[in-house]
């Protein structure tokens, strides 16, 4: 699947899969396609080439427009309707919201139901946002950027809520951020994009499982040739140490095993697999077995 916009290809060749009931983070740069691959999803925009299906059918079928709810990164709402207003057009427009949920949300953060969203602050229209989106009850929920303007008080209590909602319902959720730290507590699933392409996608476990941490002292050319029968992804020094995140082929820290003495092996956190990734673009792309999509190309299936 991709998608060209006037001045170029914003997303191409995206072939991947997000298995249903997973709580996937999207990360990449500024730019590098992740809004638009959330508004192909949410039936915003059109791909230019291949194809998105959402739980198998079309992001355009009524099907996948029910089930999908979608929070914006500019959270679009009426301004000059009350939060009671916004909610029952919600409550018209979603045959199976849920009044109470959506009500909770809203009131967990004193906002009043009387109030004009366009009076509110920018959070408080974020949380109505939330409340809209989590009262429709979807089955797929994508967010985009959604705490970016939150107190680190209400972020931490809305994604209590969606971790909750999700645990209760199994709703599969795509939520793009910038805050590393952050995803990597509630994502079990990741995909990194940048410059239009894929170049991570997986169970947060099993990629980083496929990488390791290499420190070395010294920075010489010796230490770096003894990498070479590994795929190094990344490896940068501060002068006294060599560090390199490197998917390895065989055993690295048996005894006879590829790398002398002096090296230390560790498992990346999330962090340290998507820095080493978005700083070398020319590193091969790695995607686990579950997130590609079977002799399909040009395709991207989300909550498959
Ligand atoms: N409506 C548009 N018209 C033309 N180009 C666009 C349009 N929307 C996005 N682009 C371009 O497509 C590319 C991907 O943009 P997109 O908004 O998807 O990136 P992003 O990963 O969400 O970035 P950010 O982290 O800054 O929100 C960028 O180069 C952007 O300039």
């Amino acid at each position: 699947m991709g998608k060209k916009y006037r001045r170029g290809w914003a997303l191409r060749n995206c072939s991947f899969r997000l298995p249903a009931g997973r709580i996937c983070g999207l990360v990449g740069p500024n730019g590098a396609g992740k809004s638009t691959l959330l508004g192909i999803t949410a039936n915003l925009l059109e791909p230019t080439a291949g194809t998105l299906r959402v739980f198998g059918a079309p992001p355009e079928s009524a099907e996948a427009n029910h089930r999908t709810a979608f929070l914006a990164q500019d959270k679009p709402l009426f301004r000059r309707l009350t939060v009671e207003e916004t909610l029952r057009l919600g409550r018209e427009l979603n045959p199976g919201w849920d009044q109470a949920a959506a009500e909770d949300i809203v009131r967990a953060g004193n906002i009043p139901l009387t109030a004009k969203v366009g009076t509110l602050s920018g959070g408080q229209r974020t949380r109505v946002a939330f409340a809209v989106a989590f009262g429709k009850r979807p089955d797929l929920l994508l967010l985009d950027e959604p705490m970016s303007d939150l107190d680190p008080l209400v972020r931490r209590e809305l994604m209590g809520v969606l971790m909750a909602e999700v645990a209760e319902r199994g709703t599969t959720v795509l939520i793009s951020s910038h805050l590393l730290s952050e995803l990597e507590n509630v994502c079990d699933y990741l995909f990194v994009v940048s410059s239009g392409g894929l170049r991570l996608a997986g169970e947060v476990g099993a990629l980083r499982a496929a990488h390791s941490v290499l420190t070395v002292a010294g920075n010489d050319e010796a230490a770096r040739s003894e990498l070479s029968c590994h795929t190094v992804v990344e490896s940068h020094t501060d002068g006294y140490r060599l560090t390199a995140l490197v998917r390895p082929h065989g055993t690295l820290t048996a005894p006879g095993g590829p790398l002398a003495e002096g090296w230390e092996a560790a498992s990346p956190n999330l962090e340290e697999l998507v820095l080493a990734y978005l700083r070398s673009p020319e590193a091969p792309p790695l995607l686990t077995r579950s997130a590609q999509v079977p002799g399909a190309h040009d395709t991207t299936a989300v909550a498959a």
